[in-house]
């Protein structure tokens, strides 16, 4: 028997089914990757192999134990999850041993010399950009991700180590890194459970894949016998088109400034000027920390402006201001979904239905009625997956909670749009939705800005590419020029001005 062993678990919560008679075998020295849409019931069962839940039916088997009769076989199983979990304010070193209880630092004076010394061996193995009494807030994210992947491994006991989407952030290059790290893993004995909805990077890792549908497990196969259509229509269960582009097409009202960014500066950027047209889809390319999130969040108000100006049909918009901003037609929609999108311990309802007060509202007072059939047909059009209206929208899938955040924006009749990494952590299928989605409002005229780690998405999806490197832009490419030998050049600050505007 491999060593560890999912033996016909289901879980259900009111309402739900969230796993159904699931049986898996997760074998040392391999990867097996699951697989599986939003809401298919991935993260319920990470959760019932890290003990974080325990399964309605069936058992989980640890080195041929029931877990749940012998916890401390939980400790063999390392988790890392898919948001950074570590502490910004303390050194490299701290983080990686942390509680000092779990290493050999116990104690009331730990010896930093031994710590540090100890910490550079794993910060070497992981290849982390870091010294080890650099403070976590100051590495670059790709070195944090790396940096949570060696805090799992130094937990001694660690036979199988899980990583929930652990480049959902990160560009090609820096995947490479993570990749590398999870071999060396696999090299020394351990299994390790990958999770993501990158079709690439699970061929480019996987031995096995095993597939979820609907709570259900639908297949598990060697790596070699799938691909991609295979696996698209084992996840789906149907065929999905993959190979369209889809930029809006040029209206009468191309050309039209909608929005105009004059020597922007705030947080981690300077001096950035930019135009976005109606009806377009403007891309930002950049590595993460680039500066793209501090200047959208600081269009929208979240963060203050030192310097610029921005514009808006011609007008001058007020900067610093969020509720304006909506008022007046401009959104901003995170990618930290959990942080600036749903209002947690709300229902679905509410969290779609407070977008649509101007709608719903009868002298100030919300016509239930109203409000539910509105709701209930965005939940509809986006396909958002919950058992009902009235569910706590933090008990849906992540995915699902993506769609109910872009559902209740396009409600609001936007001008402009500006997109996060809108399909972090999304299923192709839902992807595929939320692309045509975006060119179809931007061809009624709502000038989209879309800020992607993904060089595929905004290859296929806008109409130009500007690119950011440190806090600068450092290219702005129309799509028929953007190479991807040109774009990858510009965001990592080598020349790249492309057709430079
Ligand atoms: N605590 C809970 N209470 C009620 N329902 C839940 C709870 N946790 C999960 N669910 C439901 O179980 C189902 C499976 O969800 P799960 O989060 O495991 O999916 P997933 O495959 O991880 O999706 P994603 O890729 O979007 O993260 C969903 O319908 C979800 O709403």
């Amino acid at each position: 028997m491999a060593y560890l062993y999912v033996d016909h678990v289901g879980k259900t919560f009111p309402g739900v089914t969230a796993l159904d008679d699931i049986e898996l075998e997760i074998e040392m020295g391999k990867v097996h990757t699951l697989a599986g849409e939003n809401g298919a019931g991935k993260s319920t069962l990470v959760k019932i192999l890290t003990g974080t839940e325990r399964p309605t039916s069936g058992s989980l088997i640890i080195n041929g134990e029931d877990a749940a009769e012998h916890s401390h076989l939980y400790k063999t199983v390392a988790y890392v999850p898919q948001e950074i979990n570590l502490f910004t304010n303390l050194t490299v070193a701290e983080n990686l041993f942390m509680p000092f209880s779990r290493s050999h630092h116990g104690g009331m004076v730990f010896r930093r010399r031994q710590l540090e010394r100890e910490a550079q061996s794993w910060i070497e193995r992981f290849n982390i950009a870091a010294q080890p009494s650099d403070k976590v807030g100051n590495i670059s994210i790709s070195d944090q991700q790396l940096l949570q992947i060696a805090r799992a491994c130094t937990n001694e006991s660690m036979k199988i180590l899980i990583l929930d989407e652990p480049t959902s952030s990160l560009t090609e290059t820096e995947v490479e890194r993570v990749f590398r790290v999870v071999r060396d893993v696999v090299a020394k004995g351990c299994g390790v459970m990958f999770i993501s909805h990158k079709f690439d990077e699970m061929f480019a890792i996987s031995d096995t894949i095993s597939v979820l549908r609907n709570g259900q497990k639908i297949d598990t196969q060697p790596v070699s016998q799938l691909d991609d259509k295979q696996l698209v229509k084992l996840m789906s269960g149907q065929e999905i088109k993959t190979d369209a582009q889809l930029q809006p097409d040029e209206s009468d009202s191309a050309h039209e400034v909608l929005l105009e960014v004059v020597g922007l500066s705030g947080k981690r950027f300077e001096d950035v000027s930019f135009q976005l047209q109606r009806g377009e889809i403007l891309g930002f390319a950049g590595l993460v920390g680039a500066g793209r999130s501090e200047v959208m969040q600081t269009l929208f108000g979240y963060l203050p402006a030192r310097a610029g100006t921005l514009r808006v049909e011609g007008q001058e918009w007020q900067l610093g201001n969020t509720s304006k901003s909506v008022h007046n037609g401009l959104f901003y929609l995170s990618e930290e979904r959990k942080y600036h999108g749903i209002f947690p311990g709300q229902s679905v309802r509410r969290n779609i239905g407070m977008a649509l007060f101007g709608e719903t509202a009868v002298r100030g007072f919300i016509d239930s009625r109203k409000e539910r059939g509105r709701v209930s047909a965005i939940v509809r059009d986006y396909d958002i997956k919950t058992p009902t209206l009235n569910k706590d929208i933090t008990f849906l899938s992540g995915g699902n909670q993506q769609k109910a955040i872009i559902g209740r924006a396009m409600a609001c009749n936007p001008k402009v749009l500006i997109f996060d990494e809108p399909t972090k952590g999304i299923d192709l299928r839902t992807k595929m939705e939320i692309y045509r989605l975006m060119k179809e409002l931007a061809e009624r005229g709502v000038g989209i800005i879309l800020v992607s780690s993904e060089m595929d998405e905004l290859q296929r999806c806008a109409n130009r590419i500007i690119t950011m490197y440190e806090g600068h832009i450092s290219g702005d490419f129309n799509i028929e020029n953007a190479t991807g030998a040109d774009l990858v050049g510009a965001i990592h600050g080598h020349g790249g001005d492309g057709d430079a505007a």
